[in-house]
């Protein structure tokens, strides 16, 4: 993570007034009803630059520069604020979130006594007031000083209850915002509606909130993250709502039956230091990409009421909290082409080819659009402006089009007839839409996939080779290889003896790969070379896979009600070529593997049990950058697999979970992450000699 972010350098006093103009007007659309024409990268780049030419000429501010000011000074209200709802000043990493803590312990004379963290959640500040237990008015952020009341989403915001348990009058302040599911079915219903669609859930949520009059609902979220009692109450409750920590409070505002986030994966927490601080951000941060909700950073608190009033406020933003800033993970650009592509099991899938963009860390040129269903759903047109999401390791997802950027020449997008690869018919029963010929649409690829190094690794048989076998009439998927004769291949041109008898020992050798490798040679859809591996050590034989019900598969580490029975399905679908594989004396068993205990036997183990006196027994390891040494030919599945057999777990993420990360040259980013999170870090070859008898 960089320190310093980039900003937008601005020439002279008429680029700067010019950066004003732009920057107030997005900020107005944007708190608005979302239709900036800017990301939020490229807003706070030119915010940043504006307020680096203020710095170096004072003499030029202008009255209507955003800097300093709650939403950027674009927004007004009419509904003042009991106390003002200002905003966040931003730390961008670990050295600057240090600075700012020192900084405020040094204007409090003394350390802060215990902080809080928890998920800066990206939607809409809200005020929700209620009386006597009832809500009775909603109020937006505004300027800070006095917002808008928008009481008509009353009843249509998850977590935000009619009624409190008790029976209160007191002023809740959180987020709104809507999850990826209601992000989804409020694309779904505008389309419906008027054909255009929302570009990300942070608008979406803006401009349902705000709008009064719409003939369709959509269902919002919200999050609690603060109570304010009103200045002139004095009762026992309000009292104390003034005196308790932060984290109390929030065991309050759940007891009254508000959502916060303590039921979530990023709950907040509170921590004792700052090297606690900075690994739950970590953890945090390792989440995000599979939260249901948009987060856009950690919010670090002063926990103490005694800390947070001596450290008071700033015009903009209270001085006993902070938001550490996560990198963006959505930006605009442009959908030049969608590709249409036949995969290894038959799924026909449309890939977006966009306009590079840098986000998180890599250029972004393709990203994927899952089905039609999801084309249509989002309208989506060539040539649109669309929001690209990407975080961690997902693969880079389009979100939406940018309805307000259109300029009336994009194309609907060309929707394919027939399966792109063979030319025969699409079964388009299900969303995920697939040839009719299935696997056997894309034998090449899937044989090509199952004989690859990390699956049955079988020397010698390149694509060229495949391609002549099936065009001969050979085979027609990878278990026909183990039927091949000598005689037959010695027919074929270009195969000459040695050849054929290399090629045949090759294939030999094969028959004895685990089952973790056959297993991820079958290409069962959702489950790549780690996932095999997981199943394979939990089932130990491949009967054992076959007999189990998706409630049996969701027992691997993993693997989701969603996956378990498309996984069921597939096995079903691969029947006969494993029965081929099985006649053909293929290995179906798993080395050192025990089956699971049947039910009803001995009592079941909680998890899987942790093999014991193995060197990486019970430890999370993760490997990153080039191999050198003793594992510089390994492969990364091979490393991955020389982990497990010494006991450990390979994972390809660091988290605080992490036992160990072996880095190797050029290792970036997970090693800059183990290092924060104070992960042990080993070179390729320490980390060899501590295997060396497995390798
Ligand atoms: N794309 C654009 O044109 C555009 C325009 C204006 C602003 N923006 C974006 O908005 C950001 C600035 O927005 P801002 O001034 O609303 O402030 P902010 O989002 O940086 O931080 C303050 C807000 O954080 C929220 N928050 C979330 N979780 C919280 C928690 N746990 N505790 C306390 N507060 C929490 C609150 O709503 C609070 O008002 C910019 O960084 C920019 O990315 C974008
Ligand atoms: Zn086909």
């Amino acid at each position: 993570m960089t320190e310093t972010p980039p900003i937008t350098v601005l020439a002279d006093d008429t680029a700067y007034a010019e950066a004003v103009q732009l920057a107030v007007d997005s900020a107005a659309a944007y708190y608005a009803d979302g239709t900036s024409t800017l990301d939020d990268d490229a807003y706070d780049r030119l915010v940043r630059g504006i307020q680096a030419y203020e710095e170096a000429h004072p003499e030029a501010v202008l009255p209507s520069s955003p800097t300093g000011k709650v939403a950027g000074g674009a927004v007004v209200g009419d509904v003042p604020h009991t106390v003002p709802m200002l905003s966040l000043d931003n730390v961008f990493g670990a050295e600057q979130l240090a600075d700012w803590a020192a900084g405020l312990e040094r204007r409090l004379g003394r350390p802060v006594t215990v902080w809080s963290v928890e998920p800066k959640l990206d939607g809409l500040a809200i005020s929700a007031r209620y009386r006597h237990g009832r809500l009775t008015q909603l109020v937006t952020r505004g300027d800070g000083n006095a917002g808008e009341d928008v009481s008509h989403a009353i009843g249509t915001i998850v977590g935000l209850p009619d009624r409190l348990a008790d029976a209160v009058t007191v002023e809740l302040r959180g987020e709104v915002m809507m999850t990826a599911s209601q992000f989804e079915e409020a694309c779904a219903k505008r389309q419906a509606h008027d054909g255009t669609t929302f570009a990300n859930p942070r608008s979406a949520a803006a401009g349902t909130l705000r709008t009064r009059e719409r003939p369709y609902v959509c269902e919002l979220t919200f999050f609690g993250y603060g109570v304010v009692p009103s200045p002139d109450d004095q009762s026992d409750l309000a009292t104390s709502l003034r005196e308790l920590p932060h984290s109390q409070i929030m065991d309050w505002v759940a007891g009254q039956g508000v959502q916060t986030t303590a039921a979530t994966p990023v709950a907040g927490i509170v921590a004792d230091t700052l090297e606690r601080v900075q690994e739950r951000i970590g953890e945090i941060a390792a989440a995000r990409p599979e939260l249901p909700f948009g987060i856009d950073g950690i919010v670090i608190k002063c926990d103490l009421a005694a800390d947070q009033a001596e450290a008071g406020f700033s015009s903009r933003a209270p001085r006993w909290a902070v938001a550490y800033k996560l990198p963006a993970t959505e930006k605009i650009t442009k959908l030049l082409r969608v590709e249409w592509n036949t995969g290894r099991t038959g799924v026909i899938a449309p890939r977006a080819v966009l306009e590079p963009v840098e986000l998180d860390g890599s250029i972004v040129t393709y990203a994927t659009l899952h089905n039609v269903a999801d084309i249509t759903r989002r309208g989506l047109m060539l040539g649109d402006s669309v929001t690209v999401y990407k975080a961690g390791d997902v693969i880079p997802r389009v979100e939406a089009p940018v309805v307000h950027l259109r300029t009336g020449d994009e194309q609907p997008i060309p929707i394919p007839q027939a399966c792109p690869s063979c030319g025969d018919a699409i079964d388009s029963s299900q969303e995920r839409w697939r040839c009719v010929r299935g696997r056997a649409c894309r034998a090449i690829a899937s044989i090509i996939y199952a004989v690859g190094r990390d699956q049955l690794d079988i020397e010698g048989l390149a694509e060229n080779r495949i391609k002549q076998f099936l065009d001969a009439g050979l085979i027609s998927d990878f278990a026909d290889l183990f039927f091949l004769t000598r005689d037959q291949l010695l027919g074929l041109e270009r195969m000459g003896e040695t050849s054929t008898d290399n090629l045949l020992a090759a294939i030999e050798q094969a028959k004895a790969r685990p089952l973790s490798r056959v297993f991820a040679a079958l290409g069962v859809r959702g489950t790549g070379r780690s996932m095999s591996r997981r199943i394979a050590r939990h089932f130990a034989t491949m009967d054992a896979i076959r007999a189990a019900d998706a409630e049996a598969i969701q027992q691997v580490e993993g693997i989701g009600p969603e996956k378990a029975p498309v996984v069921v399905t597939e096995l079903i679908e691969l029947a006969p070529l494993i029965d081929k594989l099985v006649q053909a004396g293929v290995n179906m068993t798993e080395p050192g593997a025990m089956p699971p205990a049947e039910p009803g036997a001995t009592p079941p183990a909680e998890g899987e049990p942790a093999p014991i006196g193995l060197p990486l027994a019970s430890m999370s390891v993760v490997v990153t950058g080039a191999m050198t040494g003793p594992l510089a030919s390994l492969s990364r599945n091979e490393v991955n697999e020389l982990i497990e057999r010494a006991g450990g777990k390979a994972s390809s993420s660091v988290s605080a979970k992490t036992s160990m990360l072996v880095a190797g040259e050029k290792a970036g980013s997970k090693r800059t992450k183990a290092e924060t999170l104070g992960v042990r870090i080993v070179s390729p070859e320490e980390f060899a000699s501590q295997v060396s008898a497995f390798l």
